[in-house]
């Protein structure tokens, strides 16, 4: 069954298409990372599926329904990019008070032991650390125990033990049948979490499949060298890296790159070739749109 559909959405701000005829079907118990460049539309996409906004034309759909209707959203939680608390009230005020929407929340205390926030119930949000605060407002999207969470860009500004902290409790949620649509700028969480990645640039769907489609499509491989030479001018090369004295090359040829690299005479010292990340492909993908060669 599908939780959320968009039927070929556009939404447009004045002259600015954000989304262009995007189509998306989201499964239940999907973990779908929703990826793009900056602008790519993926908070409008998210922002229509919380019913914040209406399509300029095509259709979506929460359950079955218009999201604009709160009956389609009970089953929804929702943590948009910027979240603002109030700063006077208490954490566990927050939660009861958004819990009281629910019929069968989730208790304050296993809510908050989730994402790592035990002890601070009584502390006035306005005191809380920035990363405590964010961790807050993601938590509060499962306060209603949802069938389907958004949560746009919710580890911004979190150092790595808080990020583990929101993970863990983003994991248990999908662990027992949740589902979630996540938008990130760290593609490694995406890569590690999710089970389908939708690209979006300048408003298309440009790639929809699992992380290894996406990395499949592309191809991008990394080449490892050890050593400090200078690299001759080398064809078909997508991306460069250097630190220390490893020299990463990305590259969708790997033979016609090394080929080159002996011609150059270039000491092939601990050559390495491994499989490209999802943000090698990411980048390649979005810099091929860029320039129109997709
Ligand atoms: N309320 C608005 N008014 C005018 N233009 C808007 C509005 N909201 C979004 N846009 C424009 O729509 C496009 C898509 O924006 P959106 O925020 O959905 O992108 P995004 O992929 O979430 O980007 P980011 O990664 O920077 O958060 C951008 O060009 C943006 O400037």
């Amino acid at each position: 069954m599908h939780l959320a559909q968009a039927e070929h959405v556009t939404c447009r701000f004045g002259a600015v298409t954000a989304l262009d005829r995007v189509s998306v079907e989201i499964p239940e118990g999907q973990f779908l990372g929703l990826l793009g460049p900056n602008g790519a539309g993926k908070s409008t996409l998210i922002n229509l599926f919380a019913g914040l906004r209406r399509p300029t034309s095509g259709r979506v759909r929460l359950g079955g329904r218009d999201p604009r209707h709160p009956a389609a959203r009970r089953h929804t939680g929702t943590t948009p990019q910027e979240t603002g608390l109030p700063a006077a009230l208490r954490v566990g005020e927050c939660v009861d008070f958004v819990a009281a929407h629910y019929p069968d929340p989730m208790p304050r205390g296993e809510l908050l032991e989730r994402f790592g926030l035990t002890g601070l119930e009584r502390r006035q949000t306005g005191g809380l650390s920035g990363g405590q605060r964010r961790r807050l407002a993601v938590a509060l999207a499962f306060a209603g125990r949802p069938r389907l969470v958004f949560l746009d860009e919710p580890t911004t500004g979190l150092d790595v033990e808080a990020r583990h902290a929101l993970w863990e409790g983003v994991r248990a949620y999908h662990a027992e049948g949740g589902t979630v649509v996540l938008t990130s700028h760290y593609l490694e969480e995406v890569e590690a979490l999710a089970e389908r990645v939708l690209i979006l640039d300048r408003g298309r769907v440009v790639r929809d499949g699992t992380v290894e489609d996406i990395r499949d499509a592309v191809r991008i491989r990394r080449v490892t060298l050890r050593g400090v030479f200078p690299l001759p001018p080398l064809s078909g090369l997508a991306g460069l890296e250097q630190e220390g004295d490893v020299t990463t090359l990305l590259t969708a040829d790997v033979d016609a790159l090394v080929r080159e690299l002996v011609a150059a005479g270039v000491p092939l010292a601990d050559l390495r070739v491994d499989a490209g990340s999802l943000e090698d492909a990411f980048l390649a993908i979005t810099r091929a749109e860029s320039e129109g060669i997709s």
